[in-house]
């Protein structure tokens, strides 16, 4: 399977997905670090998450997707807004954003103090639905911010982002600090705003478990460059690792096995023994038996090892 881009989404969707986020060659350089370009389109009405290495530009692309990141080449838009510098902002009031760190001004407030900022800003605000969240997360809405457990704070900010319902939610490494009650809650909530069927969210996330549960497409970053964008089922599905063996090794076999369907990594395990990470499980273990090596077994690849192979595949390729 390849990464998909703009026409590979729509022809695998087989529907004309709108793209809630549509990115064409975008790059953000800044002094030590740079990121993209990045090429792809973030499907309306479905889940994407980010997933990467610490460092690789998960947050820098929230933040560039709120005009918060200067884009030196290429163009972004959101939901059909371009972002270019002193453009219409208004495209932010239909967005929800949760940063992955709180605002250290906004210590001195209470979440009520907060909300009431934010029910000002939000058109769609509505201080039922924000009520209803809070009491949900069991959090305190007149305590100051700086007092709230870290768990409790992130808690309180969730609710304030969900409760204007926005098309666009962004969700930067949402389950940090929160107990796994709290974080089975934030998933129910999360899921109930995807019911509406309009709404799009994109999440960072370490979390397997979380990036397993709610993702459709996930999106992979390393350092700063794009490793592509798969859909989350497919993926699962499809990548493999494979072990063969084959007595006497040799660089016979490596090259023969460099053909197999699928490929997508290969090392040398042992002597004449191969790993092989693959993404055509059927056609690559046809192919491997019919060269008469022997495969010692298969599994499934976890998200870590998919990442993994993918950074390397990408520095093959440097
Ligand atoms: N406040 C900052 N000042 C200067 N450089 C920064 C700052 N924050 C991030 N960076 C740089 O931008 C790069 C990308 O950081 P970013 O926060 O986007 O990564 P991330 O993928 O969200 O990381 P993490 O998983 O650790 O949260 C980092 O490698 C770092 O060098």
């Amino acid at each position: 399977m390849t990464a998909m881009h703009s026409e590979a989404l729509k022809t695998a969707n087989d529907t004309a997905t709108e793209a809630a986020i549509a990115c064409r060659g975008v790059r953000i350089a800044g002094e030590r670090f740079t990121l993209g370009p990045l090429h792809c389109d973030i499907p309306q009405g479905f889940v994407t998450a980010i997933v990467g290495t610490n460092g690789s530009g998960k947050s820098t692309l929230m933040r560039m997707l709120l005009g918060m990141e200067p884009i030196q080449a290429g163009e972004a838009s959101v939901m059909g807004v371009r972002i270019i510098p002193g453009g219409d902002e208004r495209y932010k009031s239909r967005i929800g954003f949760l940063a992955e760190l709180p605002n250290v001004y906004e210590n001195p407030m209470t979440a009520d103090e907060k909300a009431k900022f934010a029910s000002c800003w939000y058109p769609t605000w509505d201080w039922e639905r924000y009520r209803r969240l809070m009491r949900q997360f069991e959090c305190e809405g007149d305590v100051k911010l700086s007092k709230l457990s870290k768990g409790m704070r992130r808690k309180a900010e969730l609710s304030i982002t969900l409760a204007h319902d926005p098309e666009l939610l962004l969700l930067d490494e949402p389950s940090s600090g929160l107990d796994p009650f709290a974080w089975r809650k934030m998933l129910d909530e999360l899921q109930r705003y995807m019911e509406a069927g309009n709404r799009t969210l994109l999440i960072a996330s370490h979390v397997t478990e979380e990036v397993r549960r709610l993702a459709d497409y996930i999106l992979f970053l390393d350092r700063g460059r794009f490793l592509g964008m798969y859909e989350k089922d497919r993926l699962f599905d499809s990548w493999r690792v494979v072990m063969v063996q084959q007595s006497g090794g040799g660089s016979e076999i490596e090259s023969a096995l460099r053909r197999t369907p699928g490929l997508q990594g290969i090392a040398e395990a042992g002597p004449g023994v191969y790993r092989l990470e693959i993404d055509e499980p059927d056609q690559g273990e046809h192919y491997v038996r019919s060269k008469g090596y022997q495969v010692l077994g298969i599994q499934r690849m976890e998200l870590e090892d998919i990442l993994s192979c993918l950074i390397r595949k990408e520095e093959t390729r440097r």
